[in-house]
Protein backbone atom coordinates (compact mmCIF):
# COMPACT_ATOMS: atom_id res chain seq x y z
CA UNK A 1 0.00 0.00 0.00
CA UNK A 2 2.98 2.50 1.04
CA UNK A 3 6.06 1.98 -0.47
CA UNK A 4 9.22 4.41 0.89
CA UNK A 5 11.96 3.58 -1.27
CA UNK A 6 15.95 5.36 -0.06
CA UNK A 7 13.49 8.52 1.29
CA UNK A 8 16.47 11.37 2.53
CA UNK A 9 16.31 15.01 3.92
CA UNK A 10 18.36 17.35 5.13
CA UNK A 11 18.09 21.01 6.37
CA UNK A 12 21.46 22.14 6.01
CA UNK A 13 22.81 20.85 2.20
CA UNK A 14 23.48 17.58 3.08
CA UNK A 15 25.81 18.34 6.62
CA UNK A 16 23.48 16.40 8.47
CA UNK A 17 20.29 13.93 7.59
CA UNK A 18 17.13 14.41 9.55
CA UNK A 19 16.69 11.11 7.40
CA UNK A 20 18.98 9.14 5.12
CA UNK A 21 18.08 6.66 2.86
CA UNK A 22 14.77 5.11 4.60
CA UNK A 23 12.77 2.14 2.74
CA UNK A 24 9.56 0.25 3.76
CA UNK A 25 6.25 -1.15 2.67
CA UNK A 26 3.25 -1.16 4.86
CA UNK A 27 0.75 -3.43 4.23
CA UNK A 28 -3.27 -2.22 3.41
CA UNK A 29 -4.94 -2.11 6.56
CA UNK A 30 -2.11 -2.33 8.93
CA UNK A 31 -1.39 0.16 11.93
CA UNK A 32 2.29 0.41 11.50
CA UNK A 33 3.96 2.95 14.72
CA UNK A 34 6.86 5.05 14.45
CA UNK A 35 9.11 5.24 17.37
CA UNK A 36 12.34 6.82 17.99
CA UNK A 37 14.24 9.38 20.15
CA UNK A 38 13.84 12.85 19.87
CA UNK A 39 15.24 14.35 16.92
CA UNK A 40 15.39 10.45 15.31
CA UNK A 41 13.49 11.49 11.97
CA UNK A 42 9.58 10.47 12.79
CA UNK A 43 7.71 13.89 12.24
CA UNK A 44 10.11 14.15 8.96
CA UNK A 45 9.27 10.99 8.20
CA UNK A 46 5.52 11.58 7.89
CA UNK A 47 6.08 15.24 6.53
CA UNK A 48 7.49 13.78 3.34
CA UNK A 49 4.80 11.81 3.14
CA UNK A 50 2.15 14.19 3.53
CA UNK A 51 3.80 16.11 1.10
CA UNK A 52 4.79 18.72 3.49
CA UNK A 53 8.49 18.38 2.55
CA UNK A 54 10.27 17.56 -0.36
CA UNK A 55 12.47 14.93 -0.67
CA UNK A 56 16.63 15.15 -1.02
CA UNK A 57 16.73 11.60 -2.73
CA UNK A 58 14.27 8.15 -2.96
CA UNK A 59 10.49 8.00 -3.08
CA UNK A 60 7.01 7.79 -1.67
CA UNK A 61 4.28 5.54 -3.52
CA UNK A 62 0.90 4.98 -2.25
CA UNK A 63 -0.91 1.83 -4.07
CA UNK A 64 1.88 1.40 -6.42
CA UNK A 65 1.76 5.45 -7.67
CA UNK A 66 4.63 7.51 -6.96
CA UNK A 67 3.76 10.61 -5.15
CA UNK A 68 7.11 12.05 -4.17
CA UNK A 69 10.25 11.61 -5.70
CA UNK A 70 12.89 14.05 -7.39
CA UNK A 71 10.73 14.44 -10.55
CA UNK A 72 7.02 14.35 -8.89
CA UNK A 73 5.80 15.73 -6.57
CA UNK A 74 1.61 15.34 -5.56
CA UNK A 75 0.21 18.19 -4.02
CA UNK A 76 -0.81 17.40 -0.22
CA UNK A 77 -4.34 17.89 -0.69
CA UNK A 78 -4.02 15.01 -3.89
CA UNK A 79 -2.66 12.75 -1.93
CA UNK A 80 -5.59 11.01 -0.17
CA UNK A 81 -4.05 11.41 3.31
CA UNK A 82 -5.56 12.46 6.60
CA UNK A 83 -3.50 13.86 9.22
CA UNK A 84 -3.83 14.36 13.17
CA UNK A 85 -1.73 16.19 15.01
CA UNK A 86 -0.66 16.85 18.43
CA UNK A 87 -2.61 20.37 18.73
CA UNK A 88 -6.02 19.70 17.34
CA UNK A 89 -5.63 22.11 14.62
CA UNK A 90 -10.11 22.79 14.54
CA UNK A 91 -10.65 26.09 13.25
CA UNK A 92 -12.25 27.55 16.43
CA UNK A 93 -14.59 29.75 14.58
CA UNK A 94 -16.29 26.85 12.75
CA UNK A 95 -18.82 24.71 14.82
CA UNK A 96 -17.73 21.12 14.67
CA UNK A 97 -20.36 20.04 11.81
CA UNK A 98 -18.88 22.47 9.47
CA UNK A 99 -14.71 21.53 10.97
CA UNK A 100 -15.53 17.94 9.35
CA UNK A 101 -17.81 19.69 6.67
CA UNK A 102 -14.26 21.30 5.65
CA UNK A 103 -12.37 18.29 4.35
CA UNK A 104 -15.28 17.17 2.33
CA UNK A 105 -16.41 20.01 0.15
CA UNK A 106 -16.13 17.80 -3.03
CA UNK A 107 -17.84 14.44 -1.32
CA UNK A 108 -21.18 14.04 -2.85
CA UNK A 109 -23.63 13.99 0.15
CA UNK A 110 -21.29 15.04 2.39
CA UNK A 111 -23.58 16.50 5.07
CA UNK A 112 -24.68 12.65 5.89
CA UNK A 113 -20.84 11.94 5.31
CA UNK A 114 -20.28 13.67 8.19
CA UNK A 115 -22.89 12.62 10.45
CA UNK A 116 -21.76 9.58 9.88
CA UNK A 117 -18.07 10.14 11.26
CA UNK A 118 -20.14 12.68 14.51
CA UNK A 119 -21.86 8.77 14.74
CA UNK A 120 -18.27 6.85 14.51
CA UNK A 121 -16.33 9.17 17.15
CA UNK A 122 -19.24 9.40 19.51
CA UNK A 123 -20.35 12.59 18.98
CA UNK A 124 -23.60 13.00 17.92
CA UNK A 125 -25.56 15.67 18.83
CA UNK A 126 -22.58 18.06 19.37
CA UNK A 127 -22.22 19.51 15.88
CA UNK A 128 -23.67 22.82 16.33
CA UNK A 129 -21.11 23.38 19.48
CA UNK A 130 -17.60 25.12 19.08
CA UNK A 131 -14.24 23.60 19.46
CA UNK A 132 -13.87 25.53 22.58
CA UNK A 133 -16.62 24.09 24.01
CA UNK A 134 -15.03 20.13 23.86
CA UNK A 135 -12.85 18.81 25.84
CA UNK A 136 -9.05 17.69 24.82
CA UNK A 137 -10.68 14.20 24.18
CA UNK A 138 -13.06 15.35 22.42
CA UNK A 139 -11.64 17.71 20.17
CA UNK A 140 -9.42 15.21 19.49
CA UNK A 141 -12.02 12.50 18.04
CA UNK A 142 -12.84 15.54 15.91
CA UNK A 143 -9.68 16.13 14.10
CA UNK A 144 -10.12 11.91 13.42
CA UNK A 145 -13.79 12.73 12.17
CA UNK A 146 -12.44 15.61 10.06
CA UNK A 147 -9.08 13.19 8.53
CA UNK A 148 -11.42 10.02 8.38
CA UNK A 149 -13.93 12.43 6.27
CA UNK A 150 -12.86 11.94 3.14
CA UNK A 151 -12.09 8.50 3.51
CA UNK A 152 -8.15 8.60 3.10
CA UNK A 153 -5.91 6.16 1.97
CA UNK A 154 -3.18 6.24 4.88
CA UNK A 155 -3.98 8.07 8.09
CA UNK A 156 -1.44 9.77 9.62
CA UNK A 157 -1.61 10.51 13.68
CA UNK A 158 1.53 12.16 14.92
CA UNK A 159 2.05 12.14 18.50
CA UNK A 160 -2.03 13.30 18.76
CA UNK A 161 -2.01 12.10 22.54
CA UNK A 162 1.37 13.85 23.91
CA UNK A 163 -1.21 16.39 25.11
CA UNK A 164 -3.05 14.69 27.81
CA UNK A 165 -2.37 13.46 30.90
CA UNK A 166 -1.32 9.56 31.60
CA UNK A 167 -4.90 8.30 32.07
CA UNK A 168 -7.21 10.18 29.66
CA UNK A 169 -3.99 9.26 27.16
CA UNK A 170 -4.59 5.66 27.83
CA UNK A 171 -8.33 6.14 27.05
CA UNK A 172 -8.44 7.69 24.39
CA UNK A 173 -5.82 5.48 22.72
CA UNK A 174 -8.15 2.77 22.98
CA UNK A 175 -11.25 4.69 22.28
CA UNK A 176 -9.02 5.94 18.49
CA UNK A 177 -7.79 2.69 17.56
CA UNK A 178 -11.21 0.91 18.20
CA UNK A 179 -12.64 3.62 15.73
CA UNK A 180 -9.95 3.13 13.52
CA UNK A 181 -10.24 -0.79 13.28
CA UNK A 182 -13.77 -0.21 12.07
CA UNK A 183 -12.49 1.29 9.05
CA UNK A 184 -9.98 -0.71 8.13
CA UNK A 185 -7.65 2.61 7.14
CA UNK A 186 -3.89 2.14 6.69
CA UNK A 187 -1.92 3.78 9.47
CA UNK A 188 1.31 5.68 10.41
CA UNK A 189 1.17 6.17 14.27
CA UNK A 190 4.37 8.29 15.53
CA UNK A 191 4.79 8.20 19.24
CA UNK A 192 7.86 8.13 21.50
CA UNK A 193 5.59 6.20 24.05
CA UNK A 194 6.27 2.26 23.32
CA UNK A 195 3.82 1.69 25.38
CA UNK A 196 1.51 3.43 22.83
CA UNK A 197 3.51 1.42 20.19
CA UNK A 198 2.60 -1.98 21.41
CA UNK A 199 -0.70 -1.04 22.41
CA UNK A 200 -1.87 -0.99 19.27
CA UNK A 201 0.57 -1.53 16.27
CA UNK A 202 0.49 -4.37 13.92
CA UNK A 203 4.27 -3.73 13.20
CA UNK A 204 6.79 -0.72 14.96
CA UNK A 205 9.14 0.80 12.63
CA UNK A 206 12.19 2.25 14.89
CA UNK A 207 14.35 5.32 13.63
CA UNK A 208 17.78 5.95 15.24
CA UNK A 209 19.46 9.00 13.79
CA UNK A 210 17.80 9.14 10.64
CA UNK A 211 18.10 5.29 9.99
CA UNK A 212 15.42 2.59 10.51
CA UNK A 213 17.16 0.26 12.72
CA UNK A 214 14.31 -2.43 12.95
CA UNK A 215 11.09 -2.71 11.77
CA UNK A 216 9.10 -5.87 13.59
CA UNK A 217 6.12 -6.97 15.26
CA UNK A 218 5.95 -6.09 18.86
CA UNK A 219 7.19 -9.39 20.23
CA UNK A 220 10.53 -9.50 18.21
CA UNK A 221 11.20 -5.85 19.54
CA UNK A 222 11.43 -7.27 23.14
CA UNK A 223 12.90 -10.65 22.85
CA UNK A 224 15.11 -10.06 19.60
CA UNK A 225 15.73 -6.42 19.52
CA UNK A 226 18.62 -5.66 17.10
CA UNK A 227 20.32 -3.01 18.73
CA UNK A 228 21.22 -2.04 22.35
CA UNK A 229 19.31 1.13 21.43
CA UNK A 230 16.22 -0.98 20.52
CA UNK A 231 16.25 -3.02 23.88
CA UNK A 232 16.38 0.10 25.82
CA UNK A 233 13.26 1.78 24.27
CA UNK A 234 11.46 -1.62 24.85
CA UNK A 235 12.33 -2.06 28.34
CA UNK A 236 14.97 -0.92 31.13
CA UNK A 237 18.03 -2.88 30.01
CA UNK A 238 21.79 -2.91 31.13
CA UNK A 239 24.51 -2.99 28.85
CA UNK A 240 27.24 -5.68 29.96
CA UNK A 241 30.32 -4.30 29.62
CA UNK A 242 33.58 -5.45 30.56
CA UNK A 243 33.75 -4.01 33.93
CA UNK A 244 30.19 -6.54 34.62
CA UNK A 245 32.09 -9.42 32.23
CA UNK A 246 34.41 -9.64 35.13
CA UNK A 247 32.29 -9.00 37.75
CA UNK A 248 29.99 -11.80 37.16
CA UNK A 249 33.12 -14.00 35.53
CA UNK A 250 30.97 -13.91 32.23
CA UNK A 251 33.55 -14.02 29.68
CA UNK A 252 31.72 -13.11 26.14
CA UNK A 253 31.93 -12.25 22.64
CA UNK A 254 33.77 -9.79 21.94
CA UNK A 255 33.21 -9.02 18.43
CA UNK A 256 28.93 -8.06 19.91
CA UNK A 257 27.83 -5.68 22.20
CA UNK A 258 25.99 -7.68 25.20
CA UNK A 259 23.05 -6.94 27.73
CA UNK A 260 20.22 -8.22 30.40
CA UNK A 261 17.28 -6.78 31.03
CA UNK A 262 16.87 -5.74 34.48
CA UNK A 263 14.35 -7.59 35.07
CA UNK A 264 16.29 -10.63 34.50
CA UNK A 265 18.83 -9.67 37.13
CA UNK A 266 18.00 -12.44 39.83
CA UNK A 267 18.11 -11.11 43.58
CA UNK A 268 18.92 -13.74 46.32
CA UNK A 269 18.83 -12.03 49.63
CA UNK A 270 19.61 -15.20 51.84
CA UNK A 271 23.26 -16.25 49.97
CA UNK A 272 21.43 -19.75 49.81
CA UNK A 273 19.83 -21.74 47.03
CA UNK A 274 20.48 -19.67 44.22
CA UNK A 275 20.71 -21.08 40.62
CA UNK A 276 22.00 -18.73 38.56
CA UNK A 277 25.13 -19.38 35.65
CA UNK A 278 26.33 -15.48 36.72
CA UNK A 279 26.59 -14.34 40.12
CA UNK A 280 28.41 -11.66 41.45
CA UNK A 281 27.85 -9.55 45.45
CA UNK A 282 26.61 -6.37 45.79
CA UNK A 283 26.06 -3.29 48.37
CA UNK A 284 23.00 -2.51 48.34
CA UNK A 285 23.08 1.80 48.05
CA UNK A 286 19.25 3.03 47.97
CA UNK A 287 16.09 1.21 48.72
CA UNK A 288 12.80 2.49 46.90
CA UNK A 289 9.71 1.28 48.25
CA UNK A 290 7.40 0.43 44.87
CA UNK A 291 4.26 -0.92 47.03
CA UNK A 292 4.45 -4.79 46.37
CA UNK A 293 8.01 -4.67 45.91
CA UNK A 294 11.60 -2.70 46.19
CA UNK A 295 14.00 -1.19 43.98
CA UNK A 296 17.81 -1.69 44.79
CA UNK A 297 20.12 0.80 43.63
CA UNK A 298 23.13 -2.09 44.51
CA UNK A 299 27.05 -1.13 43.66
CA UNK A 300 29.26 -3.96 42.55
CA UNK A 301 32.93 -3.94 43.68
CA UNK A 302 34.38 -3.07 40.37
CA UNK A 303 32.16 0.31 40.92
CA UNK A 304 29.55 -0.69 38.93
CA UNK A 305 25.87 0.84 39.77
CA UNK A 306 22.95 -1.13 38.90
CA UNK A 307 19.20 -1.18 39.84
CA UNK A 308 17.00 -4.27 40.50
CA UNK A 309 13.72 -4.64 41.66
CA UNK A 310 12.85 -7.29 44.53
CA UNK A 311 9.60 -8.76 45.81
CA UNK A 312 11.58 -9.86 48.82
CA UNK A 313 11.38 -7.24 51.62
CA UNK A 314 14.01 -8.74 53.44
CA UNK A 315 17.29 -7.36 52.19
CA UNK A 316 21.09 -7.28 53.90
CA UNK A 317 23.37 -5.00 53.20
CA UNK A 318 25.87 -7.12 50.45
CA UNK A 319 23.19 -9.58 48.64
CA UNK A 320 23.74 -12.03 45.69
CA UNK A 321 22.43 -11.54 42.09
CA UNK A 322 22.91 -12.85 39.22
CA UNK A 323 21.55 -14.03 35.49
CA UNK A 324 21.84 -16.55 32.75
CA UNK A 325 22.55 -16.90 29.62
CA UNK A 326 19.38 -17.47 28.00
CA UNK A 327 18.16 -14.35 28.92
CA UNK A 328 21.72 -12.37 27.21
CA UNK A 329 20.91 -10.49 24.47
CA UNK A 330 23.29 -10.41 21.48
CA UNK A 331 23.79 -7.47 18.90
CA UNK A 332 26.30 -6.14 16.41
CA UNK A 333 28.59 -3.57 17.97
CA UNK A 334 26.93 -0.03 17.79
CA UNK A 335 28.73 2.45 15.85
N1 LIG B 1 12.55 22.54 9.30
C1 LIG B 1 13.72 22.12 9.82
N2 LIG B 1 14.84 22.83 9.69
C2 LIG B 1 16.02 22.40 10.17
N3 LIG B 1 16.19 21.23 10.83
C3 LIG B 1 15.10 20.46 11.00
C4 LIG B 1 13.81 20.86 10.51
N4 LIG B 1 12.92 19.87 10.83
C5 LIG B 1 13.63 18.93 11.49
N5 LIG B 1 14.93 19.26 11.59
C6 LIG B 1 16.00 18.46 12.21
O1 LIG B 1 15.88 17.15 11.71
C7 LIG B 1 16.11 16.19 12.74
C8 LIG B 1 14.90 15.26 12.85
O2 LIG B 1 13.81 16.03 13.36
P1 LIG B 1 12.34 15.44 13.52
O3 LIG B 1 11.46 16.55 13.98
O4 LIG B 1 11.97 14.71 12.30
O5 LIG B 1 12.57 14.40 14.71
P2 LIG B 1 11.50 13.67 15.63
O6 LIG B 1 11.94 12.26 15.75
O7 LIG B 1 10.13 13.92 15.10
O8 LIG B 1 11.70 14.43 17.01
P3 LIG B 1 10.67 14.74 18.20
O9 LIG B 1 10.30 13.41 18.81
O10 LIG B 1 11.46 15.59 19.15
O11 LIG B 1 9.49 15.46 17.60
C9 LIG B 1 16.41 16.97 14.00
O12 LIG B 1 17.81 17.05 14.15
C10 LIG B 1 15.81 18.33 13.72
O13 LIG B 1 16.52 19.35 14.41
Amino acid sequence: MLSIDSLSKSFDNGKNYALNDVSFHLEPGHVCAIVGESGSGKTTLVRLIAGLERPDHGSVSINGKVIASLDKFVQPEKRKIGLVFQEYALFPHLTILDNILYGISKVKNKKLRAQEMLDLVGLKGMEKRYPHQLSGGQQQRVALARALAPEPALLILDEPFSNLDAMLRMQLRNEVFDIIKKTEVTVLFVTHDTQDALSVADEILILQKGKVVQKDIASNLYVKPNTLYVASLFGSTVHINKNLQNAFKCPLKETCCHAIRNEKIKVNPSFTDFECEYITTAEVIKKIELGDSVQLLLKLESGEQLTVITQDKNIADTINIGFNSKDILEFEQEH
